[in-house]
């Protein structure tokens, strides 16, 4: 059996050493470089005279010269450690030892490092430990029932043993347990009687979990061949107790015990050693408490002076934010030590705090990897740089995000403490904080600003009674005097905390997390930053946490700018809208990292909600078979609680007012808003008033681009003049594509009534035509452009002359007016004549006469060579005559009416929508 001893002098660490793990596109170099443990993401390396060279995504070529020997390769799904004489260090808790069939997975595992030398640290079975605990807990309250728990505990292990073991090793293991067990059953029996057990009694049972499995996980590896001997850490490990349930590892005394365990047992080169349990300075069996297996891997590592600390888990890594709550959350392949101490903070499956403190003083990596899942190279906890700014520009994957992951904490409450009182008075803070403590509190997060004149902190939402009834008694007399206004507690609190060692010194990173949690409207109720700028905390509304989580998340690029949308009136344009998502979505996803989820489709009758998004292939059928009855309120509802969507907008496809109406509700609520009907712009002039005010003072959006031209860029146009101070003085043109196609196409050969209904066929007209032939729709849009230039007219203010017959305008419907209008084709006949006589055309025009404050639609004669005169098809022309464009006009022209056209108009006022929200664009 070969076996190792350890030298006088520990092994300090080598010049380098390295872990290339596997990444679907990078893979990190890990080494130690003048000191300091790097990582870099890489995508090529080479070596030219004999200097290592590593190629990064951004192209960036980073040498290594002073790396000695660095042989890469990849290797899929199996850990990449070199032969050598470096320690590896594994820990499997107690998911992995959970049964036979696992401890030999374990044993597997092991076995495939190479490694010459390996130090594997395990835990107890699973739930052996909490079956130990039960037995004290038994024993010490006189419950006879602790004998046959005892016996559970034995048969646990006794027939994991027998399916694991055979032959001597089984028997050996075997009469280990039985005399285990047996003086167990003697010292529960006196803590039975005594009806006590002091702590030492019950760490010294409990610890045997750990004894039991790592004897198990020794013999199944002998019996693969590997030679491999146990270790009892009580032995090796010496803590001292500390005040708080904690103990601290006395280094020199376990170093010194760990060589004399050396030299007396003469260990194989595989050492499987128990977790958890450690003894005292006075040889007294003790525990290292929470996460001891975890601490004690990491003392373990510390003392040989490891290469790598491997923690199994059941998890692929350490992820960007919880998967529960953010579905595209992603594995981080690398975490700096102070990042992963801040995600554990927060909950996340990190390790604890205390337990990296012992690796991260040599630079040691820990890999938290997934022991069900050995193909993920899961997360590489080690020392990175801080502000090299090659690796910055080098930073192409998750791993050197400014922001690495998002992390909450629900149930808390604010405790905010007020009054000018308190100003340049020392040992106000103190006070309150005394009193906090002296009722136990747990201080989460602490904000002050330096006006001094309030002091807020967030505590757990249980502990806030306590805190509030204290403080009011503490300060009664300053209360009654004034110098303090109130303490005030403000509940259902939640804590979103950004972190990411890259934040620090960056500008703009937390511009970017208040950007993104504004847009989605979302209040913050406080805020804290520490120094070492690796946390941003922010305090929000507890119901806003999933939402604000989501919406941090997907701002920094860990996840696609997403967009719940939802369309109400799926007539030409609202289908027609549906069909170019559909045929689009992927596209979007994959070249803008923008997913857009339609959550809702609504008609005037029926709807269909999903809460994922709907199959867009499929809604026709869905709503035609298997709707709900149409509820507006229902509908917005159904957008507004999806909390895995932060951004939500409703696109208005009909022309409908009541629909209009409650668009200020929505857009207070922070839902945006994007059509093409125009009812909203032209309405109440109060009304549209207040809409864009509202619109202009919050975070939400409003876009109405096709209301007027349909696709053609009119209102942003009229938009870029004003916002670079252009003055407008003139607007005309034809508005109307359903007027422009019939003058177009009225030509003395076909009936006026018949070109009508061509262009109703095309798709041009309003639901209505006579909104079309009234002039009503190009006086709305003349309303529209009018209101955008900054008069104030009332769509009455506008004198429209009609092209709608007098008798026919009392027709009940649309199809009863298409019906009648062949009996009136003569008077339009006439009129056409009439200008073609003079060589002219007849146009339908709009004007806004923005110099006299008013606005007129009229039907006009051209003649043939003006450019009114050269259109075709549903053509719109708009002639800008601004200061800057005085003598020629800014003209924009095109097709502006039509499903297609109109529809993607619309679609671009959505991803407008998304690249304000933080797409790229
Ligand atoms: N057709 C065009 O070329 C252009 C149209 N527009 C505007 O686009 C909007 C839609 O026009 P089209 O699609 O042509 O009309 P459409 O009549 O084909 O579609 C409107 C749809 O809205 C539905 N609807 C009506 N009231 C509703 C309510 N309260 N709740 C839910 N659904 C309701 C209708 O059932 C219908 O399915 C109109 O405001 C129109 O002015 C704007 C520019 C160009
Ligand atoms: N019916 C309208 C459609 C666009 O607003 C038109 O004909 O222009
Ligand atoms: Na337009």
């Amino acid at each position: 059996m070969k076996s190792f001893a350890l030298s006088n002098s520990l092994p300090a660490n080598p010049a380098v050493h390295r872990h290339l793990r596997p990444h679907p596109r990078l893979a990190n170099l890990q080494c130690l470089q003048n000191g300091r443990a790097q990582c870099w993401p890489l995508i090529n390396h080479f070596r030219t005279n004999g200097v290592l060279k590593v190629q990064t995504k951004g192209g960036i070529v980073k040498t290594l010269a002073s790396i000695a020997d660095v042989s890469l390769e990849q290797e899929m799904a199996k850990p990449n450690l070199p032969k050598g004489d470096m320690w590896s260090v594994h820990k499997f808790g107690g998911t992995c030892m959970g049964s036979s069939e696992r401890i030999q997975n374990v044993a597997n595992i092991v076995l495939r490092d190479p490694s010459e030398r390996k130090l594997i640290i395990v835990s107890a079975m699973s739930k052996v430990t909490d079956m130990l605990y039960n037995l004290v807990c038994k024993a010490k309250s006189r419950d006879d029932l602790y004998m046959s728990a005892l016996d559970e505990v034995f048969d646990k292990h006794m027939s994991a043993a027998k399916q694991l073991l055979e032959g001597e090793d089984l028997a050996r293991f075997l009469a280990r347990l039985h005399a285990d067990v047996s003086n167990l059953r003697t010292m529960l029996r006196a803590i039975y009687i005594a009806g006590h057990a002091t702590e030492s009694f019950s760490d010294f049972v409990v610890g045997h979990g750990e004894l039991w499995s790592a004897q198990m996980l020794s013999y199944a590896i002998n019996k693969l061949g590997q030679p491999c001997s146990w270790m009892d850490t009580r032995d090796v490990l010496i803590v001292n107790p500390t005040g708080s349930d904690q103990v601290d590892p006395d280094y020199p005394k376990s170093e010194k015990k760990l060589k004399e365990w050396f030299s007396s047992h003469n260990p194989a080169g595989t050492i499987i050693a128990t977790g958890f349990i450690a003894s005292t300075a006075d040889d007294v069996p003790t525990t290292l408490k929470r996460d001891g297996s975890d601490f004690s891997a990491a003392i373990l590592g510390a003392l040989i002076r490891a290469r790598q600390v491997t923690i199994w888990t059941d998890v692929d890594g350490v992820y960007s934010a919880d998967p529960r709550k953010v579905c595209e959350a992603v594995i981080l392949p690398t975490l700096s030590y102070q990042e992963a101490w801040e995600m554990s903070y927060f909950g996340a499956n990190v390790l604890h705090p205390r337990t990296i403190i012992p690796v991260m003083r040599l630079n040691i990596p820990i890999v938290i990897r997934n022991i069900f899942n050995l193909s993920a190279p899961g997360t590489v906890i080690c020392e990175q740089p801080i502000d090299d700014t090659a690796d910055y520009e080098m930073a192409d994957n998750n791993s050197n995000k400014l922001v690495k992951a998002f992390a909450t904490i629900d149930n808390l409450a604010l405790v905010n403490v007020e009054g000018t009182g308190m100003a340049g008075v020392p040992g106000t803070a103190s006070a309150i904080f005394s009193a906090v403590k002296e009722v136990g509190a747990n201080v989460i997060m602490i904000s002050q600003a330096s006006s001094e004149h309030s002091v807020c902190f967030a505590v757990p939402e249980k502990e806030v009674g306590a805190v509030s009834t204290i403080l009011h008694s503490r300060f009664r007399q300053a209360l009654e005097a004034g110098r303090l206004s109130q303490v005030e507690v403000i509940n259902n609190c939640c804590i979103l905390a950004a972190v990411g060692q890259r934040m620090a010194s960056t500008p703009g990173v937390s511009a970017t997390l208040f950007d993104a949690l504004a847009k989605a409207n979302i209040n913050v109720r406080a805020i804290a930053q520490g120094c070492s700028e690796y946390n941003i905390t922010v305090v929000l509304k507890q119901e806003d946490c999933i939402r604000a989580l989501r919406a941090a998340h997907s701002r920094f690029y860990l996840s696609k700018t997403t967009l719940a949308v939802g369309v109400i009136g799926p007539g030409l344009i609202g289908a027609t809208l549906l069909d170019q998502l559909r045929d689009q979505a992927a596209v979007l996803k994959e070249e803008l990292n923008i997913d857009l989820r339609v959550m809702g489709v609504t008609g005037s009758s029926k709807m269909i909600l999903s809460e994922t998004g709907i199959d867009l292939t499929k809604w026709r059928e869905m709503i035609k078979e298997n709707p709900e009855k149409a509820d507006l309120d229902r509908f917005a509802q159904h957008l507004q609680e999806n909390h895995f969507f932060p951004n939500k907008v409703v696109v208005d496809c009909t022309a409908d007012t009541e629909v209009a109406n409650r668009y200020y509700e929505w857009l207070r609520q922070g839902i945006h808003v994007i059509t093409p009907n125009k009812k909203a712009n032209s309405g109440p002039l109060d009304r549209y008033l207040k809409l864009r005010a509202l619109q202009r003072r919050s975070y939400t959006h409003y876009f109405y681009e096709a209301t007027v031209g349909a696709g053609l860029p009119i209102i942003s146009t009229l938009r870029g003049l004003l916002e670079t101070g252009d003055k407008i003085l003139r607007i005309e043109g034809i508005f109307s594509g359903t007027l422009s196609y019939i003058f177009n196409n009225f030509e003395g050969t076909r009936a006026f009534s018949e070109v009508v209904a061509e262009a109703k066929e095309a798709g041009y007209t309003e639901p209505d035509p006579r909104d079309d032939l009234s002039g009503t729709d190009v006086a709305r849009k003349v309303i529209i452009l009018a209101r955008e230039s900054g008069l104030k007219l009332e769509l009455s203010d506008i004198p429209v002359q009609s092209l709608v017959p007098e008798p026919l305008s009392v027709c009940s419907t649309a199809d009863e007016f298409m019906q009648k209008l062949p009996s009136f084709d003569a008077e339009l006949a006439q009129e056409r004549n009439n200008a073609s006589d003079s060589g002219e055309v007849l146009r339908y025009v709009g004007v806004v006469d923005a110099v006299n404050q008013k606005g007129l639609v009229e039907l006009k004669r051209y003649k043939r060579d003006h450019p009114f005169a050269q259109l075709s098809g549903s053509d719109n022309i708009i002639a800008f005559t601004t200061s800057r464009y005085k003598d020629q006009p800014l003209i924009v022209r095109g097709p502006g009416a039509g499903a297609e056209v109109t529809a993607g108009g619309v679609f671009s006022d959505i991803l407008r929508l998304a690249s304000y929200l933080g797409a790229p664009s």
